[in-house]
């Protein structure tokens, strides 16, 4: 019988547990901004995709104030293949033509925008979907790239919306489609939007959800995760090739957001159920976090 009670008594003490150390972080974060890329493998998958939602939902809730940034990959390549357009590539860059661009424009902008929008408020949060082009949030420059088409880069961005918008509860959705001075579309680099906004609202945190742990020592072994760093170490990892492959253009995103006032950036694998909520409200937290240099 003592010993039921005692078993009981711990089995409380877990479960609470939780809860109990989310506290402090949900006071420190309170009424900041937090800048989330989603994309990869919880985008796909409806039950991570469904969490990732929740979790956007549960931040804004407890005062946080989120602001979701997203690609679209795998649904653009379908709507080309419907259309008989040919999907490509060069230097894993889409080479983005005329007809590719409207039809990126279309898919990201009308369906998977919109799709998440849906979804936040279904999960009782209130979503407001935007692309690049609304209230001028960004305006573009072309890439530079020969023969790349119409793939942009950050030239400008105009935080108003976004201030306006988060500030009286609402949940921004960000498709990575902007226009030039001209009014020209371009595709953009989801996870340069998110950085970039990120920076220009001076945003708590940048979080890249990802394939993968984090930063890894061994990038074949999840059990190396680099749990934090600070931002003259992760230029280092780079520098020393330790970062390598397709985590370069990440870890890059990351040091430029920190470098302009983001206080951290993260680094964490979207294929882990409610990693977001690990993350932010755990002391351990889940995957690789980089601190801008005024901890250092
Ligand atoms: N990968 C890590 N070491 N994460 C620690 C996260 C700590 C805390 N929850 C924060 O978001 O600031």
């Amino acid at each position: 019988m003592a010993n039921d009670t005692e078993y009981i008594r711990q089995a409380e003490a877990n479960r609470v547990e939780i809860l109990s150390e989310a506290l402090p972080y949900i006071q420190q974060f309170a009424g900041r901004t937090v800048v989330v890329k989603y994309g990869g493998a919880a985008m796909k998958d409806s039950t991570l995709k469904d969490k990732v939602i929740r979790d956007i939902v549960f931040l804004s809730c407890v005062g946080l104030r989120p602001i979701l940034v997203h690609g679209g990959g795998p649904e653009i390549n379908s709507w080309l293949g419907k259309l008989g357009i040919e999907a490509q590539f060069k230097n894993g860059l889409r080479v983005t033509d005329a007809a590719t661009m409207d039809v990126v424009e279309m898919v990201l902008v009308g369906r998977v925008n919109k799709e998440i929008v849906s979804l936040i408020n279904q999960a009782g949060g209130m979503a407001v979907g935007l692309c690049g082009k609304d209230g001028n949030l960004i305006t573009a420059r072309p890439q530079g790239d020969e023969g790349i088409g119409f793939v942009g880069e950050v030239s400008s961005v105009n935080i108003k919306i976004l201030d306006t918008l988060s500030k009286n509860g609402y949940i921004p959705v960000v498709s990575s489609v902007a226009a030039d001075d001209n009014g020209q579309a371009y595709n953009i680099n989801a996870d340069t939007v998110a950085g970039e906004i990120a920076a220009a609202l001076g945003a708590e945190k940048l979080i890249l959800l990802t394939d993968t742990r984090g930063i890894l020592t061994d990038y074949k072994d999840p059990s190396t995760l680099i749990p934090k760093v600070d931002i003259r170490e992760a230029r280092q990892l780079i520098s020393d090739g330790v970062v390598s492959g397709g985590m370069i253009p990440k870890v890059t995103c990351c040091v430029r957001s920190l470098a302009q006032g983001v206080k951290a950036s993260h680094i964490i694998d979207g294929r882990i159920p409610h990693a977001l909520l690990l993350e932010i409200f755990t002391d351990v937290g889940i995957g690789t976090m980089i601190l801008g240099s005024q901890f250092k």
